[in-house]
């Protein structure tokens, strides 16, 4: 409604193209290394999502770079597969030794990097500039310019840089805010002065230091940008590059323009580089996080259970993610009369005021409630197990530095009183062990996660012990407990989890 108004006053291309640089700007995050295989298992999926361009690295870094990107190439992609090249002969070569069919090459042009890093007069950097976009499109290759640090260079000697690479052949001019220093307005401005006074299209290249990434990149579309650099997930050197996925959704339903990307494979895109480069995205992350289309509040529940567009901008299934329904601290009864209907529990409106209550007071405790926590406790209500099926009898521990830590765990499972002793690297990981073992004759039962939590300090501050378990057949429960002993802590948490995934079955 409101961007139909400003449209007019905007100079959008016909279409924008998506540069991905996830396996060279992203690759560049520190920490983050990738092997040729990993490389190419993301250039087949940015393949398939429909990128335009893979930058696929930086060949003149390392013979191991060299060799991922020509098995990229050797995969014989839609997308053009691109490498970066500083303005030099060598690096150049390089690229063209591993056969790629387009060159990204660069030189720093902003007084800081000329004096300081290059040590070379805004002459010299010219004369370089031509040089290499030169050398490269004499070898038949597509060539894309970028003036590094172009956001902090003079205008008019930026331009006349840029115009010298036009001049030499360079195909596509690129702007790279190297230090994520632009706002949207300015961004917006200088692009366009360039889209005005150059003759090949403009692409940017936005950093992300001041969170500003997208907003700068989708500022210059607005000035007439007609490609973007972005990487998956907004991997990238410091706090990354715009993220590919906000860029991509932003354009196609904030300014519906049309872009040959397939938005539903986002999520498993971002999943997979996520898990390869150890990169993981925050919850709250847009558009692929774990929350982006999770909704707890009972308004925000109520409204999308009657309609999902009250509270989503677009469909989860748009961009390959899912839509949940929390539970917690602000559930309403809409949300909770949904999950039971999810799972077929009928409850009189006596029981369901209990459960709800239940609800609202583990929420305030700052619990986590599974489905599973809320499917025992609407078992227990609808009095079907309202049992502890398995009940600590005794317990003793043993431990020190040159005896094995053991724990003997007495417990009641049913109607039968069993007994085990079992060590363990530390007296709690030993009493699991035991309990384990004495389950494990009822029902398989792993433990998934296990997190401790000192609530106050000192030494004999209160231990929170909180427990994922599961079950071979999907039933997944927690177990929460607090006591000033973190043995008999971890013992009741784990009982609790336990117990609730037993009164499943
Ligand atoms: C903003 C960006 O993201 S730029 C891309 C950043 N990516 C990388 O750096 C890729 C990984 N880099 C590397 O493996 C190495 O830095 C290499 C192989 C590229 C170069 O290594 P070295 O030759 O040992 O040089 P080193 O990295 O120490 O310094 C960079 C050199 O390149 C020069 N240089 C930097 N940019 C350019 C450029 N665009 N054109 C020409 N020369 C340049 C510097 O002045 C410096 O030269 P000097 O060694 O004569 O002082
Ligand atoms: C090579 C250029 C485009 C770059 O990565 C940057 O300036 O951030």
């Amino acid at each position: 409604m409101y961007i139909e108004d400003v449209k007019d006053q905007m100079n959008l291309p016909e279409s924008v193209r998506i540069f991905d640089t996830t396996l060279r700007d992203g690759e560049q995050t520190p920490g983050v290394a990738l092997t040729v295989d990993e490389k190419i298992g993301i250039a087949r999926k940015l393949d398939k999502l429909g990128v335009d361009t893979i930058e696929a690295g930086f060949p003149a870094a390392s013979p191991g770079e060299m060799n991922s990107i020509g098995r990229i190439v050797e995969l014989d992609l839609d997308a053009n597969t691109c490498g970066l090249a500083r303005v030099l002969k060598e690096d150049i070569d390089a690229a063209i030794d591993c056969g790629v069919d387009y060159i990204h090459t660069f030189i720093g042009t902003s007084p800081l990097h000329r004096r300081y890093k290059l040590k070379m007069s805004p002459e010299e950097i010219i004369e370089k500039a031509v040089f290499g976009v030169e050398y490269a499109a004499d070898h038949g290759l597509k060539v894309e310019f970028s003036a590094e640090d172009a956001t902090r260079t003079e205008f008019d000697y930026l331009l006349d840089v840029y115009r010298a690479a036009e001049d030499a052949g360079a195909d596509i001019i690129n702007v790279p805010d190297t230090v994520g220093v632009m706002i949207p307005r300015a961004m917006n401005h200088m692009v366009s002065r360039l889209v005005d006074e150059l003759k090949v299209p403009v692409s940017v290249h936005c950093h992300n230091d001041f969170g500003l990434a997208v907003a700068n990149s989708l500022a210059a579309v607005e000035a007439g940008a007609s490609q973007v650099h972005a990487t998956i997930n907004g991997l990238g050197e410091r706090a990354g590059n715009a993220a590919l996925e906000e860029v991509v959704m932003a354009l196609i339903t904030r300014y519906d323009l049309p872009l040959p990307v397939r938005t539903t494979e986002l999520v498993s895109i971002s999943e997979f580089v996520s898990r390869l480069t150890g990169v993981r995205m925050p919850p709250n992350k847009a558009i692929v996080g774990e929350n982006a289309f999770a909704h707890e509040a009972g308004i925000h529940v109520h409204g999308v259970l009657e309609k999902a567009e009250t509270y989503e901008p677009i469909t989860p299934e748009m961009v390959g993610h899912k839509r949940r329904i929390v539970l917690g601290k602000h559930t309403g009864a809409n949300a909770l009369r949904s999950k039971l209907r999810e799972y077929d529990i009928e409850m009189n409106e006596e029981q369901f005021c209990t459960l709800y209550e239940q609800v609202k007071r583990l929420g305030d405790k700052g619990k986590r409630i599974t489905d599973a926590d809320l499917r025992a406790m609407a078992v227990t209500i609808l009095g079907k197990a309202a049992r502890e099926i398995v009940k600590l009898e005794g317990i003793a521990v043993m431990t020190g530095e040159s005896v094995m830590p053991t724990a003997t765990v007495k417990l009641r499972i049913g109607d039968e009183v069993k007994t085990t002793s079992m060590t363990g690297v530390g007296p709690v990981d030993a009493a699991i062990n035991a309990i384990q073992s004495l389950v494990s004759e009822t029902a398989d039962i792993e433990l998934d996660e296990y997190n401790i939590e000192a609530i106050t300090g000192g030494t004999n501050a209160l231990a929170e012990v909180f427990v994922v378990m599961s079950d071979g057949e999907g039933n997944k429960a927690t177990g929460r407990s607090t006591r000033e002993d973190i043995v008999m802590a971890s013992v009741e948490a784990v009982l609790d989890a336990i117990n609730k995934i037993l009164s499943l079955k």
